[in-house]
């Protein structure tokens, strides 16, 4: 590609063909960088390159002029800035097998919401495993539907890097006319905001669809963010960050708006179907990341009882009915604790 730039840092690869990855091409595109669009599916590329559109997942908005959609991994060698937008599960896999065609000292800007499996990793220490040293890796999370994104909708998220310098310069390299990104160096406040909200979303899907009410949806809602803020607390992230866009932001987003796969999986669930039923082919990062979120907590002794609901329902261990008598049956106890 003709970047006509002659800083790496300003050419931007995204890693995911899938809604929120086509979103954020379309977003730093309309913050003026060239942008490559990097997908496993060599079919799927060439026809969102000639057709101009993600028809698959994000029907009905166009691909911006600046980005080109390829599966070819070389091409991801130009870029100075690599946006990895898979899902959560599989971040290992892919960083693993694409770090060779990465460029030397490209940052990663990791945007999966999501605990790894079975390791209990979050997302940056996947990274810092996967990627040879000296690659700079950053997080980007918030309240942000693709389509919303992808449309041009005003929407802010937030930039997080250990280096509070470059988390300054990325979110400037990557903020666009309605596509607003704060900083900050709270990396671990970040991903915990990301991963823990879409948990915490499934509850709320279920109160919702087990027909409870709003006010029941509304405690739910603040009592998840309490126990998000412990969370925080225990693994290091500041209640600051928790408090602003990738925290209470995108759990208000995200627990109050079937538009959310998480939440609409747990309404499924909440209305009487199985998980299997429950995801209808669509991603719900939550449900895979439940059981991590939840064995982390165990591991510092935070008490987390809507995402220890959460994870008991999806692994069979409770009914909906079962979870919520559980819930409503906790001791009486300051609302501070
Ligand atoms: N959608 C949204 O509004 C937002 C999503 N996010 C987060 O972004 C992440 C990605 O979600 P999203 O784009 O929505 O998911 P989608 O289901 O829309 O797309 C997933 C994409 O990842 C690709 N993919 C899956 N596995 C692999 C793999 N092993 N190697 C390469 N590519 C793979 C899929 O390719 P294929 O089609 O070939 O299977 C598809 O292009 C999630 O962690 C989500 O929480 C964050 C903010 C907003
Ligand atoms: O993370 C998101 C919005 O910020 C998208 O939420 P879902 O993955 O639940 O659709």
């Amino acid at each position: 590609m003709g970047s006509g730039t002659n800083d790496p840092s300003e050419v931007v690869a995204v890693v995911g063909g899938g809604s929120w990855g086509t979103a954020l091409a379309n977003a730093a595109a309309a913050a003026g960088r060239p942008v490559t669009l990097w997908m496993r599916d060599a079919d799927a590329a060439a026809r969102m390159q000639a057709e101009r559109v993600n028809a698959r997942y994000l029907p009905g908005v166009g691909l911006h002029a600046q980005v080109r959609a390829t599966a070819e991994a070389r091409a991801l060698a130009e870029a100075g800035t690599v946006l990895l937008v898979v899902p959560a599960q599989t971040l290992r896999g892919v960083l693993s097998a694409l770090a060779p065609s990465l460029r030397l000292g490209a940052q990663v800007v990791l945007c999966a919401k999501g605990i790894e499996r079975g390791s209990d990793a979050f997302m940056s220490a996947v990274a810092a495993e996967t990627l040879p040293a000296g690659m700079p890796v950053a997080v980007l999370s918030g309240p942000s539907f693709a389509a919303d994104v992808a449309r041009g909708l005003p929407t802010a998220v937030t930039l997080a890097s250990e280096d509070g310098a470059r988390a300054a310069r990325l979110a400037g390299l990557l903020s666009g006319p309605a596509f607003r990104l704060y900083h900050t160096d709270d990396v671990r406040g970040v991903e915990i905001g990301g991963a823990g909200k879409n948990v915490l979303a499934i509850a709320s899907g279920i109160v919702t669809g087990r027909g409870l009410g709003e006010s029941a949806r509304a405690a739910l809602i603040a009592r998840a963010f309490a126990e998000l803020m412990r969370f925080a607390r225990a693994y290091g992230g500041r209640a600051e960050t928790l408090m602003g866009l990738s925290g209470l932001g995108d759990l208000v987003l995200t627990a109050s708006s079937s538009q959310s796969r998480n939440f609409a999986f747990g309404e499924r669930l909440g209305q009487g179907a199985t998980p299997e039923q429950a995801s209808g082919g669509k991603l719900a990062e939550g449900a895979f990341t439940a059981a991590a979120l939840v064995g982390l907590a165990r591991a510092r002794e935070v008490e987390m009882p809507v995402a220890e609901a959460v994870a008991a329902v999806i692994a069979g261990e409770l009914t909906v009915d079962g979870a919520m008598a559980r819930l409503l049956s906790r001791p009486l106890k300051a609302e501070a604790e």
